[in-house]
């Protein structure tokens, strides 16, 4: 008998549409090898040559019969993959992620996948050293590449091709991925390496009392064998894993004992990931019961969330948004679907996090960017084999594959960091994860105390439905504000440093009771401008068009754009005059002058430049709920989801460098900025209160948020927004031009301005310099695109702009251009 089905199968000829991890448009056509046509499915991964000699992973996108009319089609070089590792769901947002940010498909695959799942050529290969592991298990091949990496320390993946003389090397790759003995050098430098332990487990087989009798019995001979066994049951508590240093120490057997074990399958020897994040005392919010607010909110989510794909719930700061979630994630696990959670930053909320994994135990799993690789490929697979239930993530985790989404969380929806930069896809995660929804058919809840003007506004047209939870859990108030003109104080010679008279009773106030400070200002360094006094000279970076800023740290001056540094000046490099001015302060700056003022107050900060290091965040926000630091000064980075009991007194250093900030946003944001920071105050028992320094008292902003007033923030920056053509009125697109050459790239940028004008009319502006003219030495032109999206069509207009950038790109006469599309900026 023979299987027609697959016989036939076997004979076609059968091509692939693959999606390569390129900048490149479109899609790949590539010839199936017919040993392969059974393998080969759409969401698998193959390995395919692109280019003269380049190896790739790929996904396939599409499986047809024609070949291509252009090229002739290469033969693919392998199938990866067991099982497909890209759901159809995944293909179908990617594509609208091309679409809509105006990028290729392969740049969203490069973003999605974890480069563990998208080896190429040039991928570097490390050893991941491991004593314990026994290279008897590995086959002639993986134990080559072992070895050369033993000897280099790493390798590309063109080496190991080399090494190995063969193709496809993927295969063997892999396998030593699985095993931990390899994994990825990658360019970031602060990775974040989960901790693990070397652990020792019984094989379940003596869990039998007869059988580990006889265990026992035959061991006879071999008296330490059984000392570690008896010291291992000794600590093992209910059958689980030991330390394997425990199990050392606490028999005094060598190692060799123990493998001894493991070699006769007694023992099974692992590694465990230990939480870097736990914390001891995190039990209490282990049963609550909500408060008869949040109870009538959930209701009201409850209810909504079954009529509306999305909801938005706008609870005010400490209101319990948390709780409510859990109360809804609840909901969804019960009904076996899986729940995104998504955070604007994972290290600045492991507070949150603890919290939830707590809750949740190993039904939840943390992801972002920090983590190696390896273990994203990891999670990855568990999250498409439906063995992870709540993924807990920052802005990456929308590109997880999914295998029965339910529930999507996005937590203060109206964060930035939401909002990718570089490289593309440019896509906010909010909106990707509204997509996301759409097409997995799961419901979106977005949250948020301050909520984005286009959330708020598609929420007041009933196109999302509205929750609001405007009562404090516990029934606190919102913080006091008191706001205190700095030009009064320093004309009444009150002022010290920059600190007020009233800021600084405040501060001696809140310390003398035993509380708390944070800090605020939202710039870093010690001073962010030097200037000439003579000639008005001000140091600038040699690659970027700022100004450099002093650190006092490193005594020199940094470029915040590209990270340049050079030393400190004593004399104006332009006239030699030694009149240098300082002007404008950074976090450092306050930190050290409050240190003299008030030197016996404990200061720390967190910033930037103090948290580069890993962990560095969990130490200082530990120390400061250890109460081992009085005041934080800090940047943004402290208006963050911060919830501690003890901090009464957030005072503002300077509001008018948040509000005059050029950008159409610039008062949304400040808004959304000061009250965040604000809510940092009195969450428990006492009222808190907030002071903030300005010159500006009488600032609409301002006056909005002493009054925690933001249904008139909304209302009078909506007028604005309608009238100079802003979101959510008018979708903006901005394609950012970049050369080296000055003079070209304003005559090139010119050029195409006008040809967009042809075809767009008065929808586009510019072309005009960005704030920030030059970054690495390239110079930047911006032609802006403001589209009437009610009455325009936004598909067909970013066709146009798809095709006229390529067409741009691909005349020599723009040679060294090119444009960076980004669509919704911030
Ligand atoms: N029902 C409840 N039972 C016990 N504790 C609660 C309850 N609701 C809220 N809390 C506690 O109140 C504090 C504030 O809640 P949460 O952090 O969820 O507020 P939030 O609305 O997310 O605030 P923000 O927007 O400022 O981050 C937390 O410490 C939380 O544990
Ligand atoms: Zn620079």
């Amino acid at each position: 008998m023979f299987d027609f089905d697959s016989e036939e199968l076997n004979q076609q000829t059968l091509f692939v549409e693959v999606i390569l991890p390129l900048a490149i448009p479109g899609t790949y056509t590539y010839r199936v090898p017919k040993h392969l046509n059974a393998l080969t499915e759409v969401g698998k991964r193959v390995v395919v040559q692109f280019g003269k000699s380049k190896i790739y992973t790929a996904i396939v996108s599409a499986i047809g019969q024609k070949a291509p009319v252009k090229y002739e089609a290469k033969y693919l070089i392998d199938v990866l993959d067991e099982k497909a590792i890209v759901t159809q769901q995944q293909l179908k947002l990617w594509q609208w992620i091309a679409e809509y940010y105006l990028c290729t498909l392969g740049e969203v695959m490069a973003a999605a996948l974890p480069s563990a799942l998208k080896l190429a050529s040039e991928t570097r290969i490390v050893l991941n050293a491991n004593p314990d592991f026994d290279k008897s298990l590995l086959n002639d091949k993986e134990f080559l590449v072992l070895d050369a990496l033993e000897l280099k320390h790493e390798l590309s993946v063109t080496d190991v091709t080399k090494i190995l003389a063969q193709k496809s090397v993927f295969p063997i790759l892999r396998s030593l991925f699985s095993k931990n003995l390899i994994y990825i050098l990658e360019e970031i430098d602060e990775k974040f390496q989960p901790k693990k332990v070397a652990v020792i487990q019984l094989n379940p087989l003596y869990q039998d009392k007869e059988n580990l009798k006889h265990l026992f019995a035959e061991l006879e001979k071999a008296p330490k064998q059984v000392d570690a066994l008896l010291g291992y049951i000794k600590l093992a508590k209910s059958g689980k894993s030991v330390k394997k240093t425990d199990l050392l120490e606490a028999t005094g057997v060598s190692a060799g004992v123990i493998k001894a074990l493991v070699d006769k399958e007694v023992f099974i020897a692992a590694h465990e990931v230990i939480s870097r994040f736990t914390h001891p005392d995190l039990t209490a919010v282990m049963d609550f019961t909500l408060s008869d607010a949040q109870q009538q909110a959930l209701s009201a989510l409850q209810k909504s969330i079954n009529e509306k794909s999305v909801t938005l719930l706008h609870g005010i700061t400490s209101s319990g948004k948390t709780q409510i979630y859990i109360r809804l994630i609840e909901d969804y696990l019960a009904l076996g679907k899986q729940v995104l959670y998504l955070l604007p930053e994972i290290a600045l909320t492991g507070q949150m996090i603890d919290r939830l994994k707590v809750y949740f135990k190993d039904q939840i799993i943390v992801y972002h960017s920090k983590f190696n690789d390896n273990e994203r490929a990891e999670i990855w697979q568990k999250v498409l084999n439906n063995e992870v239930k709540i993924v807990l993530g920052a802005r990456s985790s929308v590109f997880l594959p999914f295998a029965d989404l339910g529930f999507v969380i996005v937590d203060e929806e109206h964060e930035a960091s939401f909002k990718q930069f570089e490289p593309a896809p440019r896509y906010h995660a909010r909106d990707v994860a509204i997509m996301l929804g759409t097409i997995a058919h799961a419901k979106v809840l977005l949250g948020s105390a301050t909520p984005s003007l286009e959330t708020y506004f598609n929420a007041l047209n009933n196109k999302f439905g509205l929750v609001k939870l405007a009562e404090r859990y516990g029934g606190v108030k919102l913080p006091y504000i008191e706001v205190v003109s700095i030009a009064e104080e320093r004309n009444r010679k009150l002022i010290k440093e920059h600190f007020t008279s009233v800021l600084l009773e405040g501060i001696n106030t809140a310390i003398a009771n035993q509380e708390q400070v944070i800090l605020f200002q939202n710039r870093r360094g010690y001073v962010p401008i030097l200037i000439c006094q003579t000639c008005g000279n001000t140091p600038k970076c040699i690659n970027c068009d700022v100004s450099l800023t002093y650190h006092k740290a490193s005594g020199k001056l940094h470029c915040h754009y590209c990270g340049y540094k050079e030393d400190n000046i004593t004399e104006c490099p332009a006239c030699a005059s030694k009149h240098i001015a300082y002007k404008g302060l950074g976090t450092e700056k306050i930190e050290d002058d409050l240190k003299v003022i008030l030197p016996d107050v404990r200061v720390a900060r967190m910033d930037y430049d103090t948290t580069r290091n890993k962990n560095a965040h969990q130490v200082i926000l530990n120390d400061f709920e250890d109460r081992k630091i009085d005041v934080l000064v800090g940047t943004q980075m402290v208006a963050k989801g911060l919830d501690f009991e003890n901090i009464t007194l957030i005072g503002i250093i300077n509001a008018d460098s948040i509000i005059q900030f050029p950008d159409f946003r610039a008062y949304e944001r400040s808004f959304q900025l000061l009250s965040q920071v604000a809510g940092r105050a009195g969450r428990r028992s006492k009222q808190g209160k907030v002071i903030i320094q300005t010159y500006d008292a009488k600032h609409r902003v301002i006056q909005q948020v002493v009054n925690h007033d933001y249904e008139s923030m909304y209302h009078e920056e909506m007028i604005e927004r309608r009238q100079f053509k802003y979101p959510p009125f008018y979708k903006i697109i901005q394609l950012n031009i970049k050369h080296k050459d000055l003079g070209m790239l304003l005559k090139i940028s010119d050029a195409f301005a006008k040809l967009l004008k042809h075809y767009l009319g008065d929808m586009v502006i510019g072309p005009h310099s960005p704030l920030v003219g030059r970054v690495r030495n390239y110079y930047i032109q911006t032609i802006t695109i403001k589209i009437d999206w009610a009455s325009q069509s936004l598909s067909k207009i970013k066709v146009l702009l798809k095709e006229q950038i390529s067409v741009f790109e691909a005349d020599k006469a723009n040679k060294g251009a090119f444009i960076i599309a980004d669509v919704d900026p911030y």
